[in-house]
């Protein structure tokens, strides 16, 4: 294994496969911190977490645990993947993940990027950008578990770590891989050592992975490894054997977790013209929702049935001043995982999920240990194997296009 990374969700995870697998990089992706070794051919093994929300001693063990499993596979450049839009709140988790996996490294020098072009996502004079709209007034402002309300990600790092944030600006990184270096180098003589770096093309963050050749720790979205593939390919590291796919056909069902204006819209166009069921926060809360039935409710239609708790801001922010956001979120995340184990005993072989939280309870709710990366859905989406007889898509909140989920199914089964 030559690149060792570290998702903090699942769907984060597969979004970071599916940009080095296009890369050309062989790629696994393990659900949690695996028991035993990996198999011999992986050269890029991402270890998913479900990390982003919970409490930050927790986020920092599971990653260092994480990240000691990958050095036993022969890594020696990590990479710690978080969400393209920041996902986190003035205490963390990414600034204590980043400066625990930075001290375990040694690594003195560290790029912070969340840019994903493809998605939208820049980052330019250290503020994020979602389209032609900062972070703050994107609609993440309204997340449930992690609103960004701030869009100068070294003031929102600066609040979650002790030191001070660098930044290396765009016009340096318009310069080459070698400007790069020396300004990461300024940086650090002046005492900061995780560095924000501007990026608006993929031509910038190949910049930034060319320039990391020789840091061990990298962090970013799925963007900050864009690069990465052709050092190690330059390097005659890469074994340039292609990945085989065999799509799968059977039932299939979309869950729906994420309250993303972007995945909202994709129900409503998908509802328009398939089966589906809105789930109330509250009927889950009073036990009146059960996976049982959810799950006998979308075995038994055809089409592509579509079961979604999604919401908008406000009928979220009742239901979590109703019940509070976190026993809110766990249940909804519980009857899902229920919901997905019981489709996929009853025969469902195509499972697609929407919410980076809510792809995480139904991957762990299935047990799954492994998953195989296909081909690329929509930008940062790609279809997934986990078993003989099932695949998977997950899909980040605000990823895909107006008909994702009807192309999902279509990807899946191989058409
Ligand atoms: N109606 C609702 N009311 C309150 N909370 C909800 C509701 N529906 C879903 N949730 C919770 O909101 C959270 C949504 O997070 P999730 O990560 O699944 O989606 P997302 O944030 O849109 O996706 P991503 O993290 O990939 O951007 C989950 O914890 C989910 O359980
Ligand atoms: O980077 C992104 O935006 C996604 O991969 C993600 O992590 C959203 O959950």
């Amino acid at each position: 294994m030559l690149l060792g990374c570290i998702g903090d969700d699942f769907t984060g995870s597969s979004d970071l496969g599916n940009t080095l697998t296009k890369g050309g990089m062989r790629c696994a992706q393990y659900v949690g911190v695996p028991k035993g070794p990996a198999a011999s051919d992986v050269e890029a093994g991402i270890v998913a977490l479900k990390s982003r929300s919970i409490p930050v001693a927790d986020a920092v063990s599971l990653s260092l645990e994480a990240l000691d499993w990958l050095r036993d596979q022969g890594c020696h450049q990590f990479l710690f993947k978080y969400c393209s839009t920041f996902d986190s709140t003035a205490e963390g988790n990414i600034g204590p993940v980043a400066e625990a996996l930075a001290d375990a490294l040694a690594a003195e020098k560290v790029i912070v990027c969340p840019a994903f072009p493809a998605t939208g996502r820049s980052v330019f004079q250290g503020h994020l950008f979602v389209g032609d709209r900062l972070l703050n007034e994107s609609g993440m402002e309204n997340h449930p578990l992690t609103p960004m309300t701030d869009p100068d990600i070294r003031r929102w790092l600066g609040h979650q770590i002790d030191g001070t944030v660098g930044h290396v600006p765009s016009a340096i990184v318009a310069g080459g891989p070698e400007a790069v270096r020396e300004a990461l180098q300024r940086a650090q003589d002046s005492g900061n050592r995780l560095i924000v770096a501007d990026a608006i093309h993929d031509s910038d963050l190949v910049t930034l992975g060319q320039a990391a050749d020789g840091l061990p720790l990298l962090t970013g979205g799925s963007g900050i490894a864009i690069g990465l593939p052709d050092v190690f390919r330059n390097k005659r590291l890469l074994s340039e054997s292609g990945g085989t796919w065999a799509g799968q056909t059977g039932p299939v069902a979309v869950l729906s977790g994420s309250c993303s204006k972007a995945t909202r819209a994709q129900i409503a166009r998908h509802q328009a013209s398939n089966p589906s069921r809105e789930v109330a926060a509250d009927d889950v809360m009073s036990g009146a929702a059960t996976a049982q039935d959810l799950a006998d409710w979308a075995l038994s239609k055809s089409g592509i049935p579509l079961v979604y708790t999604s919401a908008d801001p406000s009928e979220v922010r009742a239901a979590q001043d109703r019940h509070g956001s976190e026993a809110t979120a766990t249940a909804i995340e519980a009857l899902f995982a229920e919901t997905a184990r019981l489709l996929v005993q009853g025969g469902t072989t195509r499972l697609i999920t929407a919410g980076g939280e809510t792809s995480g309870a139904v991957v762990e709710g299935l047990s799954l240990d492994r998953l195989e990366i296909g081909p690329e859905i929509d930008p940062g989406v790609p279809v997934m194997r986990a078993g003989p007889d099932l695949v998977l898509a997950l899909k980040s909140g605000n990823f895909g296009g107006p008909d994702f989920f009807a192309k999902a199914a279509a990807t899946l089964e191989g058409t």
